[in-house]
């Protein structure tokens, strides 16, 4: 199996973008361009923290948080970095978006869950 790494740019099936900068060797932080929103607010970055596992660094486990800027909400991602048979990078991950509630009576309705794929942002070189 190849070596999946995740410090770099990666694009999910939604169109977003997300920059990852391993700060030690297992923290990271990075950036978060959405290419959805629910409000008309200009889409602005969003930071990003998270961890990858310890020991097997070849194809590793992670969870990052996404803080929205523009909206009360956070989305906390985990999964997979994975070299699949093409040889390809790719973030297989499950996600729950977790948005403001007005009041303990909305809590039922405020996280949503799905899953994201995100491949490799081609870089301008290619
Ligand atoms: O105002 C908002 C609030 C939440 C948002 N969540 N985006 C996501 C939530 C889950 C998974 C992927 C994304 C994404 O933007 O790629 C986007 C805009």
């Amino acid at each position: 199996t190849g070596k999946c790494v995740l410090a770099g740019n990666w694009t999910n099936d939604l169109g977003s973008n997300m920059t990852i900068i391993m700060n030690s060797k297992c923290n990271f932080s990075g950036s978060y361009s959405t290419a959805v929103s629910e409000t008309p607010e200009k889409i602005e970055k969003s930071p990003l923290r998270g961890s990858q596992n310890y020991r097997n660094l070849t194809q590793p486990v992670f969870g990052f948080t996404v803080n929205w800027t523009f909206t009360d909400s956070v989305t906390v991602f985990t999964g997979q970095c994975f070299v699949d048979e093409t040889g390809k990078e790719v973030l297989k991950t499950m996600w729950l978006l977790r948005s403001h509630a007005d009041s303990i009576k909305d809590d039922w309705t405020a996280t949503r869950v799905g899953t994201n794929v995100f491949t490799r942002q081609p870089s301008q070189k290619e």
